[in-house]
């Protein structure tokens, strides 16, 4: 657009330099000056044009070129012309206005009527020719012949009233306006109110295309569908005015060309007249004319005739030009009209596509903006959220702060606080185990004082092939403390605690066990009566507890090996000051049948007599291997019988001759399981009833012991008849309750516990020993020397009687009233007397001795009324006579013991050696249930009382 605008602009101006140079050429000039009248008239003319279109100026007719040069130097002339000549069209500045302003305003005005122009120079100080060619130009624009239609024209190009002072464009102030309404993008309808006003007619060419250039380079991308239309007739607008000019170009070169030919047709009439007169009058001229003037004439019409022919031939070149010029504007012409149309089309092909795309833009613009907004609401929303967050983290941080600040400063008080207090505990500690200690010591002195059965349990640990990890034992103390769960059940309630005087887990040793015992053992060598039976179900490792797994190995040895060994080491400790003679005896309970395990052939407790360890160990493997042992499901050697160990030692204090007298007794019960759990039938089931039997009765009696009944059913089973003194009587107690750690043995375990809670609950009262002073023991034989009177007495007595038959019925009488030594003996209204508890103090004596002991143990132990048995058929003390017998003459057992030790016999070749001796002469160790020939044959002489009592028991059976 531009390159055509501008080529278009170029040629317009070549064309009016063409004219120009037609009319400012040297030749022209010359020609001018050269055809002086003609000049001179054209001259003449001008002036008097200038003259008649502006008279103010008052030219003379003659004005040379210096002063016309003076006259149209300032400008003001000229447009003052100009205005003449179309009046208003050039808006005059004042007398302010430069005079170079005013020149280049007409020119301009010049350049757009396509008149040849000059250069602002040539006015100022250079050739006038052009200036005057010029006007000329003007005038002959503006003169009746010439084409008013261009004046027209180009009178309507630059009529409107201008800014003079904004250079060449600014001669086309509607041109500027669009300029700017295309700079600054003015709006569609400022643009439609130009096109409707035609001031598209009254702008420049250049303007025009310029503008639409920048229409389209700068517009065209931002257009909406509205200015697209605009712009579409903007550029229609545009077009036309383009058409309309080429269209006026083309007809004002065919108005020269014509003027041309015009002029080409005067110059040759002109030629012709001057041809006509060259030949016609020359002779008249030779004749009229001087021969100077004729050569001068000759020369003139030969510079004429060149002259002419160079005019005839620039005329040719300018018709050809013209021509030429003609053809090639037409040719650019209708090319720009081409390019304008398919520019046109090309523009309007973009305006559609830049509509649809100004749509789709818009479309996605308006998504994009509402999605832009969403995410900006969110984005606000989120930051708000954010920030509401941060104001609450940055609060709770704060918080937190001061919580760590303060934390802290508790912290290093509690630290310090409790280091304070871990100090006083650290302090406390040390003294925790001695006080601990000190406390069992005090407790154990309490019960003690208040004669409590003592109670250790014993936990056995888990056998070979047992699960360790499911077992009922939940905890177990220092002091005594112990709880048991149900693992079966998960719940608090299956959780049950007891507390004893000591626990021992599964990992203690056979020592530790019995260092607890030992004090108590102990006191028998004091004079104390102590009894220590183990409790629980079979296999729950009773007999490990009391005898060992094993005789041979010391580390082993239960209970009973440990406690003979220390009293012989005592003993022997002690031999300086009292002298002791230790008696054993041992016998089982089966089937509610007392046995002796140390003697085959007599079937009661015979007492043997030892003075070493090695001497117990015999005896003892003798007691064990006579046992009753049987098999069942849950032990396979499980004891099916109450085995008892009796220990008596009698010391005589080698300075006062006092007696003390002691005993212990070591029970090994049998299994305390229930009758369905053992799985057993026909003869087993019998002996375990008979052991729950006896076993129950043994928590009969403990009830009554508990409530302190006056009754205390011990005759319900020889067990309890057997164990009376030590549970009745004022004897030191200890029960061993064994458990089994494994879950199934749960429920037992629990029975077993709650039954030794029992136990240990029960006041047995404060604990005597039993010393005999030589005042005592003197009484004693002086007792005894009169009882020997009195049975002297009586037989004389009797020899009188039968002597006398009338006195018979008084002595019958005087014998009924007199208590029988048997009854005495088996315990009548006191049995639970000293005397009885000694048992063998009645032994190898005469039923008066026995009655003499009755009374004086009446006597010494009043408060052994409350065992005595109502029925008067068998007492408890009756047993209690036969299991711990104490010889009434020391002297008698010691004699045996000599016998022994002349023998130089351990106790199992006492018992052959008994068994020999026996036959002559009857030892008072040993017992036997009857004075049958058999018994007095089975090694031991049979002790009246304890036979009786123990046919009565096998009676009561
Ligand atoms: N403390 C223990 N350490 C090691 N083994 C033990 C312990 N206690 C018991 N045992 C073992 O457990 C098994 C059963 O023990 P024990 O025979 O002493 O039980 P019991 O209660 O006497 O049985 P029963 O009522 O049938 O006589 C034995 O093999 C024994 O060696």
């Amino acid at each position: 657009m531009m390159y055509i605008g501008g080529e278009m602009y170029n040629r317009i101006e070549d064309g009016t330099s063409m004219v120009g140079v037609y009319g400012r050429s040297d030749g022209s000039s010359s020609i001018l000056t050269s055809n002086g009248s003609e000049s001179r008239e054209s001259h003449q003319s001008l002036v008097e044009w200038l003259n008649e279109t502006l008279p103010y100026l008052n030219l003379p007719w003659e004005a040379s070129e210096e002063e016309l040069r003076a006259c149209l130097k300032d400008g003001t002339v000229l447009c003052n012309l100009l205005n003449q000549l179309s009046p208003g069209s050039m808006k005059m500045g004042g007398s302010f206005e430069l005079a170079s302003v005013n020149i280049e305003r007409f020119l301009t005005a010049m350049d757009e009527m396509a008149l040849p122009r000059f250069e602002v120079s040539d006015l100022e100080h250079g050739d006038m020719i052009p200036v005057l060619q010029s006007l000329k130009s003007l005038k002959a624009s503006f003169s009746d012949d010439g084409y008013d239609k261009n004046t027209l024209c180009a009178r309507r190009r630059w009529s409107l009233p201008d800014d003079h002072s904004k250079g060449v464009d600014c001669n086309f102030n509607d041109g500027s306006q669009f300029k700017e309404a295309s700079e600054i993008n003015i709006s569609h309808a400022k643009i439609l109110d130009l096109l409707k006003s035609n001031s598209l007619q009254n702008t420049s060419t250049r303007s025009l295309f310029d503008m639409l250039d920048k229409l389209l380079d700068e517009n065209v991308q931002k257009m909406n569908v509205d200015m697209s239309h605009a712009f579409t007739s903007i550029l229609r607008g545009i077009v036309q005015v383009v058409e309309q000019r080429i269209s006026n170009q083309a007809e004002n070169l065919k108005n020269q060309n014509i003027l041309f030919r015009v002029r080409e047709g005067k110059y040759r009439s002109r030629i012709n007249v001057l041809e006509t007169l060259a030949s016609g009058t020359t002779d008249e001229i030779e004749l009229r004319l001087e021969e100077k003037d004729v050569l001068q004439l000759k020369r003139e019409k030969v510079r004429s005739n060149a002259e002419l022919s160079k005019l005839k031939q620039e005329l040719e070149i300018v018709k050809d030009m013209h021509e030429k010029q003609f053809l090639d504007l037409e040719s650019n012409a209708q090319k720009a009209k081409d390019e304008l149309e398919k520019h046109l089309k090309d523009s309007e092909l973009r305006v559609v596509d830049s509509t649809q795309k100004a749509k789709e833009l818009e479309k996605l613009c308006e998504t994009k903006t509402k999605r832009w907004e969403k995410k900006e609401q969110r984005y606000k929303s989120f930051i708000n959220h954010q920030s509401e967050i941060l104001q609450e983290l940055k609060a709770t941080s704060m918080s937190l702060k001061h919580e760590v600040l303060k934390t802290g400063e508790n912290y290093f008080q509690d630290v310090n606080y409790y280091g304070l207090k871990l100090r006083g505990v650290a302090d406390a500690a040390k003294n925790y185990q001695v006080i601990i200690e000190e406390n069992r010591r005090l407790y154990n002195e309490v019960q003690e004082l208040k004669g409590n059965i003592r109670v250790y349990c014993r936990i056995r640990p888990f056998l070979q092939g047992q699960n360790k990890n499911q077992t009922s034992i939940e905890y177990t103390s220092e002091n005594g403390e112990l709880v048991v769960a149900n693992p079966l059940k998960q719940s608090k309630d299956t959780h049950r605690l007891f507390k004893f005087n000591k626990v021992f887990g599964p990992s203690s040793t056979q020592e530790e066990v019995f260092l607890d015992t030992r004090p108590l053992i102990r006191s028998i060598l004091d004079g104390y009566n102590v009894c220590i039976f183990a409790y629980g179900q079979t296999g729950s490792g009773k007999t490990y507890t009391m005898s060992g797994p094993s005789i041979n190995s010391e580390q082993a040895w239960g209970v009973n090996y440990r406690a003979l060994n220390d009293l012989f080491h005592l003993t022997q400790s002690r031999q300086n000051t009292v002298m002791y003679e230790v008696g054993v005896q041992m016998v089982e309970i089966y089937n509610e049948q007392v046995r002796d395990l140390l003697s085959e052939d007599v079937p009661d407790a015979s007492m043997h007599c030892v003075r070493s360890t090695e001497d117990v160990l015999e005896l003892m493997n003798i007691g064990l291997m006579n046992r009753a042992v049987g098999a069942t499901a849950l032990n396979e050697k499980s004891s099916r019988s109450h085995s008892v160990l009796s220990v008596h030692v009698r010391g005589v204090d080698v300075k006062t001759e006092s007696i003390l007298r002691g005993s212990l007794h070591l029970v090994d019960l049998a299994g305390s399981e229930r009758v369905d759990r053992s799985e057993v039938t026909g003869e087993r089931l019998r002996e375990a009833q008979h052991i729950n039997k006896s076993l129950s009765a043994l928590g009969d009696v403990i009830f009554a012991l508990a409530h302190k009944n006056p009754h205390v059913p011990y005759r319900n089973s020889k067990l309890t008849q057997v164990l009376q003194n030590s549970l009745g009587g004022q004897a030191k107690t200890l029960m061993f309750v064994q458990i089994n750690p494994d879950e199934d043995s749960y429920a037992e375990t629990v029975s077993t516990l709650k039954f030794a809670e029992r136990v240990s609950g029960v006041e047995l009262g404060a604990a005597r020993s039993y010393k005999e002073g030589r005042e005592v023991r003197q009484l004693m034989e002086q007792v005894s020397k009169l009882k020997d009177m009195i049975a002297k007495k009586e037989e004389e007595l009797q020899k009188f009687k039968n002597v006398n038959g009338i006195q018979k019925r008084g002595l019958s009488s005087i014998r009924f009233e007199s208590p029988s030594p048997r009854r005495h003996s088996l315990g009548g209204a006191s049995p639970n007397t000293p005397r009885q508890r000694q048992g063998s103090g009645s032994l190898g004596r005469t039923t008066s001795d026995s009655a003499d002991e009755l009374r004086h143990q009446n006597e010494s132990r009043p408060s052994s009324s409350k065992f005595s048995d109502s029925d008067g058929t068998v007492s408890s003390g009756a047993m209690e006579l036969t299991l711990f017998p104490e010889t009434s003459n020391p002297s008698e057992m010691f004699e045996q013991s000599e016998q022994n030790e002349k023998a130089n016999v351990g106790p199992s070749k006492l018992l052959k050696h008994t068994t020999k001796t026996d036959q002559t002469r009857p030892s008072r160790l040993s017992i036997s249930t009857t004075s049958s020939p058999k018994a007095l044959t089975s090694s031991k002489r049979p002790i009246a009382g304890f036979s009786s009592s123990v046919k009565s028991l096998n009676r009561k059976r």
